[in-house]
């Protein structure tokens, strides 16, 4: 029987570099490919089939950042397929990014500068915004639209004969220290990219505990650091044009600069290809190249409080009853 694989944030980057690798693995999947609008469907489509000409591709629109978009999408897919193998949860934003030039130059002359060049930590802020769901956007698209959807397919998900699967990508940029449970959508502070991945992770972690013994596992990725739109809108063009010959130096010594979307799925890839049951929920797996460029797939362990996460669990729960409450006729 052909797996079905969703995957969201197909358009671009990470994602469409996924699909690519998806069929390349197994050219007899059924991929269906989630995109903001019915244009940005069909040009991926078309891309992807471009590649694979013979492959099963279908489209759902969904904007993640809209929740009347993420439930009429889901009551389509509950109807168009009776269950979802594998989905990636991919889509992702980072607005107004502005880095800290001034820390970046201090953190350079520091025995900590690997850390700051594959993690950010200190040196990137964000400015995020209400949605018009009057939630905080970042939060929203990368997570909680995630969340929604993930809990609107249950139905696709759990009881099937075999184990269905969730990927998220999350980030080595998220951190504890940017998220806190008072404010979980991080309306207050300057790192809502930071917080929520953190937040996807906590969720990850909880959602195994309550659906491992329904046949749902979920695992984070990070592809490191990617040339994708998400960082060309960090720094001018022109800028990272200079940098790259840096970049490709630095990789011989930060093995999580994969640099090319191809490279930042292997992890994603990877996962595919495993046994969930095997695998360690409280791990991130990070997509790795070396400085000669071999791919590879690095297993770390996250940095998460259980307790935090079980909390946070409920207060996502919390804003899932206010939504479907809100959106009553838009469910089955
Ligand atoms: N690039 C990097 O270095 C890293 C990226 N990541 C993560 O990888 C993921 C993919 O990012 P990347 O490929 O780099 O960036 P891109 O900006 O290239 O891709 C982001 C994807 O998300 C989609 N998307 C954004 N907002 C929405 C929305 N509201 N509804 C539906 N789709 C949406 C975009 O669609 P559209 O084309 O319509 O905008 C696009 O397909 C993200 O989660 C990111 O956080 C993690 C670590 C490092
Ligand atoms: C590489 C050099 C010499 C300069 C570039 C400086 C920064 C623009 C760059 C350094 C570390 C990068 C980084 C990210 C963005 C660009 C940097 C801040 C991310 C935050 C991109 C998105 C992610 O999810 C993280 C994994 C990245 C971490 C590293």
């Amino acid at each position: 029987m052909a797996r079905v694989v969703l995957v969201t944030g197909a358009s671009g980057g990470v994602g469409l570099a996924l699909c690519r690798r998806l069929l390349e693995e197994d050219g007899r999947l059924h991929l269906c490919i989630a995109c903001r609008n019915e244009q940005t469907c069909e040009n991926t489509r078309e891309r992807i089939l471009a590649y694979h000409p013979s492959a099963q591709v279908s489209t759902v629109e969904v904007d993640l950042g809209n929740l009347a978009s993420i439930l009429r999408a889901a009551r389509e897919l509950r109807c168009r397929f009776n269950r979802l193998d594998f989905v990636y949860l991919n889509a992702g934003i980072m607005p107004n990014p502005h880095v800290n030039f001034k820390a970046l130059w201090r953190g350079l002359l520091t025995g900590k500068v690997l850390h700051m060049l594959t993690t950010a930590e200190g040196i990137m802020t964000q400015t995020d915004r209400l949605n018009g769901d009057g939630l905080q956007e970042v939060f929203a698209t990368n997570l909680f639209g995630h969340f929604m959807l993930v809990r609107q397919l249950q139905a696709l998900l759990c009881g099937n004969e075999k184990p269905s699967r969730l990927i998220w990508t999350s980030s080595s940029n998220a951190r504890e220290s940017a998220f806190s449970l008072s404010d979980y959508q991080h309306a207050k502070g300057q790192e809502s990219y930071s917080s929520s991945k953190y937040a996807t992770d906590l969720t990850s972690v909880v959602l195994n505990r309550k659906y491992n013994d329904q046949g749902l596992y979920s695992s984070v990725v990070c592809p490191g650091l990617v040339m994708s739109n998400m960082t060309y809108r960090i720094l001018p063009i022109f800028l990272w044009k200079l940098l790259m010959p840096l970049m490709w130096l630095i990789r011989f010594f930060a093995k999580t600069y994969t640099l090319t979307p191809y490279n930042g799925v292997e992890a994603h890839v990877w996962l595919f290809k495993q046994k969930p049951e095997y695998l360690d929920c409280l791990v991130k797996y990070h997509s790795c190249t070396t400085g000669l460029g071999r791919c590879y797939v690095e297993a770390r362990k996250m940095d998460v409080d259980e307790d935090v996460a079980e909390k946070f669990f409920q207060k996502l729960l919390e804003l899932e009853e206010e939504t479907l409450e809100k959106y009553s006729d838009l469910l089955d």
